[in-house]
C-alpha cells in the first residue's frame, strides 16, 4: 500500500507522527508537506494530495490540519475522493468497511496522538465490504459523473 500525507500548519505535530508510525508500520508513503509552522492555506496541500489518491498513484490519503474539516472540504471536491473526517474508532472501521474511504482527514486540535494513531492504524487495516455499500457508493459515484458532464 502506497501513502500520501499532507498537513497544514495546525497539523504538522500530528502529521510527524503518522509519518513515524507508517514508518514503524513499513509503509511506503510520500509527505508532501507542508512541513513547517507558518501559516499556509490547507487547499494548496489537501486538494494536490487527493488528486495522486484520485488518479491512483497512492491508494490511500491522510490529511491533517487544525479540524479536520477543512482539509475534508477540500479532498472531497477531488472526483473519485471518498475523504471521512474522523476522531473515534467506531468511525474508523466503518468508514472503510462501508464507504471505501480513500482519505482519512484528521484534526490536530481535536483529538489527542494517541487516539489519533490508532485511528489511522484501523483506518489503513480494514477492508471495505463491498455488496449493498458498493451500490450506494456507485450511486455517489454516478452524481459525481454527471456533475462533470
Ligand atoms: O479545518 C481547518 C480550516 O477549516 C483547519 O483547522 C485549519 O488548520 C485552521 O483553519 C487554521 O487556522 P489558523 O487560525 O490559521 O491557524
Amino acid at each position: 500500500m502506497k501513502v500520501i500525507l499532507a498537513s497544514d500548519h495546525g497539523g504538522i505535530n500530528l502529521a510527524k507522527e503518522i509519518a513515524s508510525l507508517l514508518e514503524d508500520l513499513n509503509i511506503e508513503y510520500e509527505d508532501i508537506g507542508c512541513g513547517c509552522e507558518t501559516s499556509v492555506d490547507y487547499p494548496d496541500y489537501g486538494i494536490p494530495a487527493a488528486e495522486r489518491v484520485a488518479s491512483g498513484e497512492f491508494d490511500r490519503g491522510i490529511l491533517v490540519c487544525g479540524t479536520g474539516i477543512g482539509m475534508s472540504i477540500a479532498a472531497n471536491k477531488v472526483k473519485g475522493v471518498r475523504a471521512a473526517l474522523v476522531h473515534d474508532l467506531f468511525s474508523a472501521k466503518a468508514t472503510r468497511e462501508h464507504n471505501d474511504s480513500n482519505v482519512l482527514t484528521l484534526g490536530e486540535r481535536v483529538i489527542g496522538p494517541g487516539l489519533a494513531l490508532e485511528i489511522v492504524k484501523t483506518w489503513l487495516g480494514v477492508e471495505f465490504e463491498g455488496g449493498r455499500h458498493a451500490n450506494r457508493i456507485g450511486k455517489v459515484a454516478d452524481y459525481e459523473n454527471k456533475r462533470g458532464e
